[in-house]
């Protein structure tokens, strides 16, 4: 399985973009800030994007991406599959392709053809998307501020499971626990360990609950990387994360 981490931050700055993650040439999960780091053509064949969540560092390069391809998609009648939880596209639909902050790609150019699709997604039940190898994609449902999920992503040669945005909870627990082996656990970190009150409550990680979900789990993942570190705190996070996950094998996104 080939996988581009185009963006992995929780912010902005030192040249550091928010989560996109293109999975062979046609799978996008979310679409933040790192998209900017593809080209026309790759951005061109995407062809379905899963969304963890709705806020804007997951989705703000979705609109653009929709108009940059407005041409090749129309002209072709092709569309990109948007797939997000039920509550994800309701807030898209409301909040984002509404008109006004951006036009509505669902109905362009016209309703029966429109270059954008949304699809809502169920948690546990899984998309078949071909790429060069079936990609099998499933959602499972996370802890964070909003609905959200994260996924886990099969091919014939790796399993990933890429967490979105989320604290630790026990239904997490169990869905990674029930995968069995897993190739590569991508698990955010977005605040120091002296924040955890503000992780809490804004359902994200810090160093010390990434390692007590590790610490939960049946099996270690064979590749541990961490991501959506807030730039403010990078090192510090780093630093906590190197003493809590002492002996073990991980990389920082
Ligand atoms: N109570 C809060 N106080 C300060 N910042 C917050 C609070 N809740 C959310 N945020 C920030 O708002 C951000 C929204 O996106 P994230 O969930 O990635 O990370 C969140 C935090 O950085």
């Amino acid at each position: 399985m080939k996988i581009n981490v185009l963006g992995a931050s929780g912010g902005l700055g030192d040249g550091s973009a928010t989560t996109a993650i293109l999975v062979g040439e046609t799978v996008l999960l979310d679409a933040g800030t790192g998209l900017t780091h593809l080209s026309v053509d790759d951005a061109a064949a995407i062809q379905h994007v899963f969304l963890s969540h709705a806020h804007l560092d997951h989705v703000v390069g979705l609109p653009l991406l929709v108009d940059t391809l407005f041409e090749r998609l129309s002209d072709t009648r092709r569309s990109l599959t948007v797939h997000a939880l039920p509550a994800v596209i309701d807030i898209l639909k409301k909040h984002l392709f509404n008109q006004h902050l951006w036009p509505d790609f669902s109905t362009l150019p016209t309703r029966n053809r429109a270059v954008m699709r949304l699809s809502p997604l169920t948690p546990g039940h899984t998309i078949v998307c071909q790429d060069r190898q079936p990609m099998n994609v499933t959602p499972f449902l996370v802890t964070h501020r909003v609905p959200a999920c994260g996924f886990h992503v099969e091919s014939p040669d790796t399993r990933f499971v890429f967490s979105g945005d989320t604290t630790l909870d026990a239904s997490m627990l169990s869905r990674l626990n029930a995968l069995g082996q897993i190739d590569i656990l991508m698990l955010e970190c977005a605040f120091p360990n002296h924040h955890h009150r503000l992780a809490e409550s804004s359902g994200h990680m810090t160093p010390a609950l990434v390692a007590e979900l590790l610490r939960r789990l049946n099996q270690a993942p064979a590749q541990i990387w961490i991501s959506h570190l807030k730039p403010e705190y990078r090192q510090q996070v780093i630093a906590e994360l190197e003493a809590a996950l002492y002996g073990q094998r991980w990389l920082c996104l």
